[in-house]
């Protein structure tokens, strides 16, 4: 009895000191990309399903956005098909985006919207195609100058915003797999980072929150100290001196891109730390980076 009131008061201490954060959030939209990479292990993910259930139960909007690259890379591994990337990006021919849809909304994207139902969450699981989402047409990435074809490497042409307002408005967590649809029902394959931006961006999310596999920004990927709060201008500077690359830059560049379209809030943080958005979000230092204008 005196344990279970010792319980109920700790609890009921966490939510007073939580309560100047979740009023600063009742009511505003949370983006949270969820990356294959911090996708560790059961436990990891059973405790981001919980902050996640627990923010909605709350009363903040949080919208997932996951990617899956290492789950695709080991379906195309049994395949004995192999992935080439450029600048982060999949190359994907017609095999490969089978895969790529088949592997982020079979199976990704639902096993996330069971867990989250799971610890009580009302979640629904859609992907760029459903409602018409992403509104997608064919990238080209440009290398050194070179215009180099990807294949079914798509890029956002438009959010159907409706779509996830009005899941995330009502008891609804929209759980979002980065496949899109060109105007001819074409699927493209995208970049998790990318979507979650452009998703951020179109419902004019309160924040933008990147869940990866590192602490956070670091001066440079070698280097041990993180940086906890950096500009726009700043990032842009380590960019061009090639001390952000590979899967970092779609995230800092989301982020930029995201607050110059009234997103207000945009972090890096790391998806292995446990509750690590809870720690973001229900305390006055966060962890990981936040970039600022
Ligand atoms: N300056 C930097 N600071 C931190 N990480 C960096 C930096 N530059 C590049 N990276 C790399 O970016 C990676 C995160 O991107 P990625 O592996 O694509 O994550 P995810 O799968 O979560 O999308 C890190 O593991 C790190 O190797
Ligand atoms: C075009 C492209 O590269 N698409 C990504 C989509 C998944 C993704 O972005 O997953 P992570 O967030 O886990 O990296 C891919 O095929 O891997």
């Amino acid at each position: 009895m005196y344990e279970e009131m010792d319980t109920l008061i700790e609890k009921a201490s966490i939510l007073i000191e939580a309560l100047p954060y979740i009023q600063k959030l009742y009511g505003k939209t949370v983006v949270i990309k969820y990356g294959g990479n911090a996708m560790i292990n059961e436990k990891l993910k059973n405790w981001v399903m919980e902050d996640i259930t627990l923010l909605k139960y709350i009363g903040v909007n949080p919208i997932v956005v996951h990617g899956g690259g290492p789950d695709i890379n080991s379906v195309l591994k049994k395949l004995k098909v192999e992935s080439q990337f450029v600048n982060g990006l999949r190359v994907t021919d017609m095999q490969t985006m089978e895969v790529a849809q088949m592997v982020l909304v079979g199976k990704t994207n639902k096993e996330l919207v069971s867990m989250l139902n799971q610890k009580g969450g009302k979640a629904i699981g859609i992907c760029g195609i459903d409602g018409n989402l992403i509104q997608a047409r064919k990238h080209y990435e440009y290398v050194n100058g070179e215009k180099i074809d990807l294949g079914y490497v798509g890029e956002v042409v438009s959010i159907n915003a409706k779509v996830l307002e009005m899941l995330a408005k009502d008891e609804y967590i929209p759980v979002v797999a980065p496949i899109g649809v060109g105007e001819d029902g074409t699927s493209y394959n995208i970049n998790a980072d990318t979507v979650a931006a452009e998703i951020a961006k179109a419902i004019k999310a309160e924040k933008l929150m990147f869940m990866t596999d590192v602490e956070g920004l670091k001066y440079d990927k070698n280097s041990k100290e993180i940086i906890s709060a950096i500009s726009a201008d700043e990032v842009l500077k380590m960019i061009d001196e090639g001390k952000i690359d590979g899967g970092m830059i779609p995230k800092v560049l989301g982020c930029i891109d995201a607050l110059k379209h009234g997103v207000n809030r945009t972090h890096i943080l790391d998806g292995r730390i446990p509750h690590c958005i809870l720690l973001e979000i229900f305390t006055d230092k966060g962890i990981g980076t936040m970039i600022h204008l």
